[in-house]
């Protein structure tokens, strides 16, 4: 069942265009991540889902529902994590969730929502002494104290220390296993790639790259790249290299455990070593470097990446 759609999705701020005809859909337990550089329109894009603005053209729909109109019924089956909450300083953070309880119809029991933000040691705390990253956790807690279907978060791991970002995907992971379907946005490469299994790449306002996490990974080339050893050349080499910078020879390959053990071997029947060796399969992060490299060159960016 889909869960999450956005269909030609346009949003302006005046003349300017932050969201250009964005199109993807999220399945019910499903996480979906949201990526782009600063200023790509994820959080526009998720600000329009919630309800917060309406789109200037294309069709949204959560769980069915169009999130302005029937804005009461999409709130109470979402829980919404954006990037600027606004606490009341003074209040304890038990005092804190206790506010948003009443609120909510059902709430999970206070000190279960806190357990699974990590921040039970922190009940008495007031929000004013929270760090950056605690102030998050007080974030994910209340935006899961409703138990929602459907779960917005915008950044949910910024300023987390590593072991609490850890905690937080295992909450996640959790969620979505319970049938939660959650639409992150996150500049953590590492964190989409463990989290979702969908994932939609915008740059500019534009979806430029969409897919399976898997099957878009396994579409891109991986790496091999090591320093020409002595008075080698280029042309000497077994396999032609995709570049050399300066003296480092890079391969952009399908294979790259093919084209290195190939090299090795050469080097190995000369008596050569080849220093700085570097094998990698494709990452999120080349795919992304990739991309945003695209972009920079045809600014107008017309036309999207169907990856997977
Ligand atoms: N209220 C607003 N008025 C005018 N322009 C805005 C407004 N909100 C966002 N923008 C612009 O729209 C573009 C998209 O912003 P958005 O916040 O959606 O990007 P983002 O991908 O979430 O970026 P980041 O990763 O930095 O959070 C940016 O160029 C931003 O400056």
């Amino acid at each position: 069942m889909t869960a999450i759609l956005v269909d030609g999705l346009r949003k302006h701020y005046g003349d300017f265009a932050a969201v250009r005809d964005v199109s993807f859909d999220v399945s019910q337990g499903e996480v979906f991540a949201l990526l782009g550089r600063n200023g790509a329109g994820k959080t526009t894009t998720l600000e329009v889902l919630a309800g917060f603005a309406a789109p200037d053209a294309g069709t949204v729909r959560v769980l069915g529902l169009d999130p302005v109109k029937d804005r009461t019924e999409v709130r109470r089956s979402c829980g919404i994590m954006l990037q600027e909450a606004g606490f009341f300083p003074d209040l304890t953070v038990a005092q804190t969730v206790d506010a948003w309880r009443d609120f909510v119809a059902a709430p999970r029991p206070r000190d279960e929502a806190l357990e699974m933000a990590g921040l039970t040691a922190k009940a008495g705390t007031k929000v004013r002494q929270l760090s950056g990253g605690e102030k998050r956790r007080l974030d994910l807690a209340l935006a899961i104290l409703s138990r929602p279907d459907v779960l917005f978060l915008d950044e949910p791991t910024t300023g987390m220390d590593p072991e609490a970002r850890r905690n937080t995907w295992d909450v996640i992971r959790d969620l979505a296993g319970q049938g939660t379907t959650v639409l992150l946005t996150t500049h953590y490469l590492e964190e989409a790639q463990r989290l979702a299994s969908r994932m939609a790449i915008m740059d500019h306002g534009e979806v430029v790259a969409s897919g399976g996490m898997a099957e878009t990974l396994a579409a891109q080339t991986g790496r091999v790249a090591f320093e020409l050893p002595g008075a080698v050349t280029p042309e000497e080499l077994p396999l032609p290299p995709s570049s050399v910078e300066g003296r480092t020879a890079v391969y952009r390959v399908a294979d790259p455990d093919l084209a290195a053990r190939t090299l090795l071997n050469w080097a190995g029947e000369r008596g050569l070593r080849l220093h700085g060796l570097e094998v990698r399969t494709a990452s999120l992060e080349d795919l992304f470097l990739d991309l945003a490299a695209d972009a920079d060159g045809h600014p107008e960016n017309e036309h999207a990446k169907e990856v997977a």
